[in-house]
């Protein structure tokens, strides 16, 4: 069960030493889930793991996997994910034609489901599809690489997620995901974010300071 916390920090562990990735998931274990980049190198000009990796880190991980799969083929693997234990399992609306569908099948599973977008996609159509959805990740980067910029020109499509989210009045989670830091991840609470996904700025120092320190820069900029 996860703490009831108002706001939450995945750290990602593609900033992790992935030799050593039974001690990184453990250094982290003061944070709410660990985000899991599964990337394909099609959806995504970068490759990282897939489920026999997955599987060990959900085995060992001392706290829930937030899955993000920046793949093609969202509707073949995204359940599989969902059937390993993930407690949340993420792809991105530009790589299903059927987003209500894969998220169906996903919470059918008993994880929650959630959708993603990339800087450049339009809001407009998942605004009235909150009530499918656990969660929506408003990426804060071009999705593929860690240690990028964070992109303030996507509060304005955070705010309106966070908009549509106060009139259906659900619980979906906002999650951002990108450039998040010390300095940038008040702003994104301030238009609306509760979930912060942190690569670089995590594992760049002590993740545990880290991951407090984030905390605390969140809560001052509650929305
Ligand atoms: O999805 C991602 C990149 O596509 C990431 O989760 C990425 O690891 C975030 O890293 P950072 O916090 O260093 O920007």
């Amino acid at each position: 069960m996860l703490p009831v916390t108002a706001q939450r920090i995945n750290p990602s562990i593609l900033s992790a030493d992935f030799v050593n990735l039974q001690a990184e998931l453990e250094a982290i274990a003061t944070a709410d889930l660990v985000h899991v980049d599964v990337m394909d190198n099609h959806f995504v000009p970068n490759l990282t793991m897939g489920p026999p990796i997955v599987e060990r880190i959900q085995a060992v991980s001392p706290i829930p996997l937030d899955m993000h799969l920046m793949i093609t083929d969202a509707d073949r693997w995204a359940p599989g994910y969902a059937e390993m234990g993930a407690y949340s399992v993420t792809f991105h609306a530009e790589a299903t034609g059927d987003p209500v569908r894969l998220a169906r099948r996903i919470r059918d599973i008993g994880a929650r489901a959630g959708i993603a977008l990339k800087p450049g996609t339009d809001p407009e159509p998942y605004l009235e599809l909150l009530p499918e959805f656990d969660q929506v990740l408003v990426m804060t980067v071009e999705p593929g690489f860690g240690g990028q910029s964070f992109m303030p020109d996507m509060m304005p499509k955070l705010r309106r997620f966070a908009e549509a989210r106060r009139r259906s009045g659900l619980d979906v989670w906002l999650q951002v995901d990108g450039g998040i830091s010390k300095d940038t991840i008040g702003i994104a609470a301030e238009a609306g974010a509760d979930t912060f996904v942190a690569g670089s700025a995590v594992y760049g120092g002590v993740p545990e300071e880290r991951i407090a320190e984030l905390r605390r820069a969140a809560a001052t900029h509650q929305h």
